[in-house]
């Protein structure tokens, strides 16, 4: 038994029905695909349900239009949609100020740079830090590494141990006065490792800095509180959370993105216009240049609503349990190095190593045979330079993966230990 009911979730992701090893050159089309599909790269990207893309379709079938108050009839219901979805998801996360606390975004990685361009170009100078951790993502590692270089600031990294997790006495060290942004992964899509973001904030706090949440990996796969953890910024992706891809979210607390000036400027964004100067939009809409990922918000808004039906402590622990079996499965072999945490302490995602198979190779042979993870550096190269080895392979779970199907990760792993041997 799991936490969740995974047959009636798997109902709603046809995709999962698929077979897969066919001609990959013509998209869409299937007859020559006979190996069942054993989707397990989630931190990747989801599938979408059926009630996200239902959501979706009915917009356009129904209300597509531009939004922001168009006078006519389906101008002014799009506006509603779109503007009650930022209200949707700031419930989701725990924001209490709705909507002028949440910027729909691309993805995780735009609402890292829209801070770090907003706010970073204009407030970093020499002689202050960023502290992240060694176990970022790029989309936060190389945005505030570039704005440091461009602004003259220091970038520090918060020692990781040889078991995954952070060195705090480290970060006791680094975060000090000359300390601006506190930017940290709450759950490390490489070493499942869930940091602990509300007492990194805390820290921050202390000496006068921003702490900025990469949620990208915890909001799909946990509850998150945001005025719990007192993150200054959140941000986070709809396509890892059952959403459609090109929409993602910052959350940011009112009073500190009122005295941000935006970075992306044309309409919607404006209020008034001359040709000497303007005037900005309230909250959200400031961040929010040109025509909105509409369709995209009413998607990510059906998305929340198909999670949080769920539950997300059932979405946690679902994810969990994958986790710690793929970590008890997968240490039973002596020539499998894991990285991160014991398997009991961990988000739903292990990587690894095979002795002798380089992860692309390992990664091929598994995709023959119907086993969908990822191999490579899962946009964290700093982080694979610092554990020695070049590339990783990576299986991640979601609320519609099963044991058996980590038994099938293992059996596929068995066949390459054959074919290498
Ligand atoms: C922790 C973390 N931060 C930021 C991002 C960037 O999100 P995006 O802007 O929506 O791309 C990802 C996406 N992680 C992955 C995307 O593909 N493989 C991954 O592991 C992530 O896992």
């Amino acid at each position: 038994s799991y936490p969740v009911d995974v047959d009636a979730i798997r109902a709603d992701f046809p995709i999962l029905q698929r077979k897969v090893g066919g001609d990959i050159s013509t998209p869409g089309e299937h007859d020559d695909d006979d190996t069942p599909l054993v989707y397990l790269d989630n931190a990747a990207t989801s599938h979408t349900p059926e009630q996200v893309v239902d959501a979706i379709v009915d917009y356009y079938h129904g209300y597509n239009s531009n939004v922001h108050r168009g006078i006519h009839h389906l101008s002014q219901e799009a506006s509603v949609a779109y503007e009650n979805a930022h209200d949707r998801v700031a419930e989701f996360i725990g924001a209490s100020g709705g909507r002028e606390e949440v910027v729909f975004t691309k993805n995780t990685t735009e609402s890292m740079n829209l801070v770090a361009y907003a706010w970073g170009l204009d407030e970093l100078g020499p002689g202050d830090s960023v502290v992240m951790t060694e176990m970022e993502h790029h989309a936060s590692l190389v945005t505030w590494q570039q704005i440091a270089k461009k602004t003259g600031a220091e970038v520090r990294y918060i020692r990781v141990d040889d078991d995954g997790r952070l060195d705090m006495e480290h970060a006791k060290e680094l975060i000090d006065d000359s300390t601006k942004m506190v930017s940290v992964v709450h759950v490390s899509n490489t070493l499942g490792t869930v940091n602990p973001v509300s007492e990194l904030a805390d820290m921050a706090h202390e000496v006068g800095a921003y702490a900025f949440v990469d949620g990208a990996q915890s909001v799909p796969t946990r509850p998150v509180d945001v005025e719990d953890i007192d993150a200054d910024f959140f941000a986070f992706s709809g396509h890892k959370m059952c959403g459609p891809t090109g929409i993602g979210a910052l959350y940011g607390k009112r009073d500190i993105l009122e005295e941000m000036q935006p970075y992306l400027y044309g309409g919607e964004m404006i209020r008034s216009v001359t040709y000497e100067d303007s005037t900005w939009e309230d909250l959200p809409w400031k961040f929010e240049a040109g025509t909105p990922p509409i369709a995209q918000g009413v998607g990510f808004a059906a998305a929340v609503d198909y999670l949080d039906d769920i539950g997300m402590e059932n979405v946690q622990a679902h994810e969990e349990l994958l986790a710690e079996y793929a970590y008890d499965r997968l240490g039973e072999f002596d020539d499998i190095e894991m990285y991160g945490p014991p398997g009991d302490d961990r988000g739903g995602l292990v990587a690894f190593n095979l002795d002798s198979v380089h992860a692309h190779d390992l990664s091929s042979i598994l995709n023959e045979q119907g086993v969908a993870i990822r191999a490579g550096d899962h946009c964290t190269q700093p982080l694979h330079d610092k554990l020695g080895v070049a590339a990783s392979t990576r299986a991640s779970f979601y609320i519609y993966n099963t044991r058996e199907e980590v038994d099938k990760l293992v059996d596929a792993i068995d066949t390459a230990r054959e074919l290498f041997a």
